[in-house]
C-alpha cells in the first residue's frame, strides 16, 4: 500500500491568508478558505491560525468529527509531519500569568463543602471564555437567579419521632435503579472546562451508579462518551433536533444501538439564548470580524456555540413527536417544558417524561423555574388521574440535597444537575465530580432523617410549605446591573 506523502509545515504555511488558508488540526491539514465566511464564530478566529497548528483551539468547541461531517472531503489535505510544524512560543500574558497563579494557591478539594465551593474555586481558575460559557445566562439573568431563588421560598414540614436508623434513597428514573435521584444534564462544550471533556463527567456518574445525559454538543464525540462508560452505567441522549431530518434520525439510531435509555427531546431551544456575559468575554479574546461595524445581526456570544448549532431547527412541533416515535424504541422525554398545558400534551402524545427546565436560564429571560412549574403541574395531573402517566423531572438552580427533596415532595422523579458539575470538573478533574456527587449523597442521607423520611416513596407534598414560591415578591437581586452593565468592565474594553 502506497505510503501517503505527508505534507510538511512549511508547505501548509504557505496558505495563511483570506484567500487561501489552511489549518492544522490533529496532524492533517484542510483547506477551510471557503468555508471562512460561513464560520459564524467569524473568520478572524481561523484567520488567527492561518497556516498553522489549531488544534489546540479547535478541540473545546468542536466535536472531533466535525470536519469529516461538515467540510467536503477535496478540501481534506491529508496527514502533516508535526516534527516540520513551527510552534509559535504563545507569550503568556499577564492575565494568563494571574490565572495561574490562582491555581497554585487555589483550595484543596477537601476544602470544598458544598456544590456552591466549586462554583467559587472554578469563577477563580478558569479561563474567562470558558467560565463565561459555563457561567453565562439569557439577558439580565433574571431566571438564572430565579431558579436557585424559587428554592430558598420553599420551607420544609418536617416529621419528627420518626425511627430513621435506616435512610435508603435509591430509586428508578426511566427504569433505572440510580442511587440517588439527580442524573448529570446535557451541558455542551466540556472540554472548554477540561482537556479531555464529557469522558471525566461519564467516569464520576459511573462510579456513583448516577445516570449521565449525553449532550449533542459535546466537545467529545458520542461514541468517545459511550465508550467510556462503565458496563452496566446508563447513558441518555439529549437531542438537538437538526433540520436535516435524516442526520437527527441516523443520530438517534446509533444511540439505540449502542444502548442509550432515554431520548431528551430539548424543546425550550428553538434558537440559542442571548448570553451577553458570554459575548463580552467572547470580545476580548478573538471577536470574529462580524462585529467590526458590519451591523450584520450576529450575536458573537453564540460564537462558539453557534458554530455547531445553527443546525438546530426552530420549525421543530408537537406534529414530530409521532415521527421521533416511528423511529426509535427509547422512552421519549420533553427536556424545557414549562407549562402544565405543555405537560398534558406531553402525555396525550405518549410521551414517556418531561423536563421542566428553563435551560438554566440561558434562554428565555422571566422564565419561571423548574420547581415551580412542578408545583403547578403536579396538583393537575393527580387530579386528573394522570401523575402515574408520566415521569416528570425538574433541573436549574440544584445546588443543596434539600433542593433534590423539596422536588421529590413535590412529585418530581429526579432533577438534572448541571452547572455545579461542570465547575467540579474544571476546577478539580473526575475527583471533584465524584466529590460533588458524594457531597450531595452525604447530605441527602442527613436531611432526609432531619425531614422524617425512611425513603422516597414517604417524601409527599405534606413536607413542604409552598405558600410563598408563587409569590416572586423582590425580583432577584440584579447582581448584573452592580458588576456587568459597565461597558468598561471588561479589561479589553478600559483599554480601547
Ligand atoms: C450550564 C449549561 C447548560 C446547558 C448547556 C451548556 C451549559 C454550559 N447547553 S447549551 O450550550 O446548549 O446551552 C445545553 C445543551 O447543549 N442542551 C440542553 O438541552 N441543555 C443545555 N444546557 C441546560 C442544562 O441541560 C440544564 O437545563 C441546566 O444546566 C440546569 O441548570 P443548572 O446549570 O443550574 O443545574
Amino acid at each position: 500500500m502506497t505510503k501517503v506523502t505527508e505534507l510538511t509545515g512549511v508547505e501548509v504555511a504557505k496558505h495563511k491568508s483570506a484567500d487561501d488558508c489552511w489549518v492544522i488540526v490533529h496532524g492533517r491539514a484542510y483547506d477551510v478558505t471557503e468555508f471562512l465566511p460561513e464560520h459564524p464564530g467569524g473568520s478572524k478566529i481561523i484567520l488567527k491560525y492561518a497556516g498553522k497548528d489549531a488544534t489546540e483551539e479547535f478541540d473545546p468547541i468542536h466535536p472531533p468529527d466535525t470536519l469529516d461531517k461538515y467540510l467536503p472531503k477535496d478540501k481534506h489535505k491529508g496527514p502533516v509531519d508535526m516534527s516540520t510544524v513551527v510552534v509559535e512560543k504563545q507569550e503568556v500574558l499577564p492575565e494568563e500569568q494571574e490565572r495561574m497563579k490562582r491555581i497554585e494557591e487555589m483550595p484543596l478539594l477537601e476544602q470544598c463543602y458544598n456544590l456552591l465551593d466549586f462554583e467559587g474555586v472554578a469563577k477563580r481558575v478558569m479561563k474567562k471564555t470558558a467560565w463565561g460559557y459555563y457561567s453565562s445566562a439569557a439577558d439580565d439573568e433574571i431566571t438564572l437567579r430565579e431558579n436557585q431563588n424559587a428554592f430558598q421560598r420553599i420551607w420544609f414540614r418536617p416529621k419528627v419521632l420518626v425511627n430513621v436508623e435506616k435512610v435508603d434513597f435509591t430509586t428508578t428514573m426511566l427504569g433505572t435503579k440510580v442511587d440517588i435521584p439527580f442524573y448529570v444534564t446535557a451541558t455542551a462544550l466540556g472540554k472548554l472546562g477540561h482537556i479531555e471533556g464529557e469522558v471525566v463527567l461519564t467516569r464520576a456518574a459511573a462510579k456513583h451508579n448516577v445516570i449521565q445525559m449525553i449532550p449533542t454538543l459535546a466537545s467529545c464525540s458520542f461514541d468517545e462518551i459511550m465508550d467510556a462508560a462503565g458496563t452496566d452505567q446508563v447513558q441518555w441522549l439529549q437531542l438537538y433536533v437538526n433540520k436535516d431530518r435524516a442526520i437527527t434520525k441516523k443520530i438517534v439510531e446509533h444511540a439505540e444501538k449502542r444502548g442509550c435509555k432515554g431520548l431528551f427531546i430539548t424543546v425550550d431551544a428553538p434558537q440559542l439564548g442571548r448570553r451577553e456575559k458570554d459575548m463580552r468575554l467572547k470580545f476580548t479574546d478573538e471577536g470574529s470580524n462580524v462585529q467590526k461595524g458590519s451591523g450584520e445581526k450576529t450575536d458573537n456570544s453564540q460564537g462558539a456555540a453557534r458554530a455547531i448549532s445553527s443546525f438546530i431547527d426552530p420549525a421543530l412541533s408537537w406534529d414530530d413527536i409521532p415521527w421521533f416515535k416511528s423511529i426509535t424504541k427509547m422512552p421519549i422525554i420533553l427536556k424545557g417544558v414549562q407549562r402544565v398545558e405543555d405537560v398534558l400534551r406531553a402525555v396525550e402524545v405518549g410521551c414517556a417524561g418531561v423536563v421542566l427546565s428553563n435551560h438554566g436560564g440561558r434562554q428565555l429571560d422571566f422564565a419561571r423555574s423548574g420547581i415551580e412549574v412542578l408545583a403547578e403541574t403536579m396538583p393537575v395531573l393527580k387530579k386528573m388521574g394522570l401523575d402515574k402517566k408520566i415521569e416528570v423531572y425538574i433541573d436549574g438552580g440544584v445546588r443543596r440535597a434539600t433542593d433534590i427533596i423539596k422536588a421529590l415532595c413535590l412529585g418530581a422523579k429526579g432533577v438534572g444537575i448541571g452547572r455545579p458539575f461542570l465547575y467540579a470538573m474544571s476546577a478539580y478533574g473526575q475527583d471533584g465530580v465524584e466529590r460533588a456527587m458524594q457531597l450531595l449523597k452525604d447530605e441527602m442521607e442527613m436531611n432526609m432523617r432531619l425531614i422524617g423520611a425512611r425513603t422516597i416513596e414517604e417524601l409527599n407534598e405534606g413536607m413542604v410549605d409552598v405558600r410563598g414560591l408563587f409569590n416572586h415578591g423582590v425580583g432577584p437581586t440584579n447582581h448584573l446591573a452592580e458588576r456587568v452593565y459597565d461597558p468598561l468592565a471588561s479589561p479589553a474594553q478600559r483599554e480601547r
